[in-house]
């Protein structure tokens, strides 16, 4: 196999709690995850010149390795002693620093990648165990569907998949470093913890009302605190039709579940005309895990 088409898609959390500080500054999370059919499309090709050679349609993602999709490929190939390089075009679609684990869907992709091009011969636990080393979410990011992660993020339960149902994506223009949020996080006593035991028992029922009910965010506080515009976005998608609305992960896109797909097509286009978001996506679950 010389050449690979991959498909790197994003992330949405359905639940987000956090449970306590640990003394490197991670925190302990118990999450609610689902992967979206919203993707960047990843081509890795074999080159007989040693080393990695990156390129992407934003001018201003870094191409070495300050790039989670170099980074990826980097330490697979440092550790197996691959002689052979690759070439990596990186097509952005996923909101870039938005809560939607774009980097670190390409870093698994990556790994994925890799380990079939070069038959490497490591199981997706071991995929898993190096994709920590690059981002809490990577392991996740590898496994794909509907899962309850904890840890830091990279203990894993497979969970019943998400009932079918649109999701509604926008992203304000404002960019949010995950880092800074757990920070001011931890600033403030956390007075609401979410319903997370709520939502896996909606998806146990298979209930998507509930589910929808059920979600929450505890990092969305201090998004909101700082960008007022995220909670208007909220509003504006629960006044067109969804069945709720949320901040995903660190933000600031935020989603919306919609049982009909002409709603959120709508709600999509009011959000367009009023110019609080331009980044704006009306897509679907992916359920699908990883082979
Ligand atoms: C908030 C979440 C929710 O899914 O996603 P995003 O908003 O990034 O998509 C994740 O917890 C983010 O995962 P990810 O973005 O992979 O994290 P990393 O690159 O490993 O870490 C970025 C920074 O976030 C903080 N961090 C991350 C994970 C975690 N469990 N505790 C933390 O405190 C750390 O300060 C770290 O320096
Ligand atoms: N392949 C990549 N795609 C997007 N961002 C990347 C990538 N590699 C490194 N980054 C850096 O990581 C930061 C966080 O990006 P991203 O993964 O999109 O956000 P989030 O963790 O909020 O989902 C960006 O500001 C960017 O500079």
């Amino acid at each position: 196999m010389d050449k690979m088409e991959l498909k790197a898609l994003g992330k949405i959390n359905l639940g987000l709690d956090v449970l306590g500080r640990r003394e490197n500054g991670y925190h302990d999370v118990r999450m609610v995850m689902q992967t979206l059919y919203l993707y960047d499309q990843i081509t890795i090709e074999k080159t007989e010149k040693p080393g990695i050679e990156l390129s992407t349609n934003l001018f201003y993602l870094p191409v070495n390795e300050n790039n989670l999709a170099y980074r990826a490929a980097d330490l697979l190939m440092q550790e197996f002693g691959v002689e052979e390089g690759v070439k990596i075009t990186l097509e952005k679609h996923i909101p870039v620093a938005a809560g939607m684990a774009g980097g670190s869907s390409n870093a698994a992709a990556v790994l994925y990648g890799i380990n079939r091009m070069f038959s490497l011969g490591l199981s997706q636990e071991e995929l898993m165990e190096r994709g920590v080393k690059l981002g809490a979410d990577v392991p996740y990011c590898i496994m794909r569907g509907t899962v309850l992660a904890e840890g830091i993020g990279e203990i894993l339960t497979p969970l019943p998949a998400m009932p079918r149902c649109t999701v509604l994506v926008a992203k304000p223009p404002i960019s949010v470093s995950t880092k800074l949020v757990y920070e001011k996080l931890d600033a403030h006593e956390i007075e609401n913890h979410p319903d997370i035991d709520g939502v896996l028992e909606g998806l146990e029922r298979q209930d998507l009302k509930k589910i929808a009910s059920s979600m929450g965010n505890v990092l969305e506080r201090v998004t909101v605190e700082e960008y007022p515009v995220i909670e208007e976005i909220k509003e504006m998608m629960k006044e067109n039709g969804a069945l709720n609305a949320m901040m995903s992960g660190s933000g600031p896109t935020v989603f919306g579940l919609y049982s009909d797909k002409r709603m959120a097509k709508e709600a999509a286009q009011k959000i367009k005309e009023s110019g609080i978001a331009k980044q704006v996506y009306v897509t679907n679950i992916h359920n699908a895990r990883r082979k």
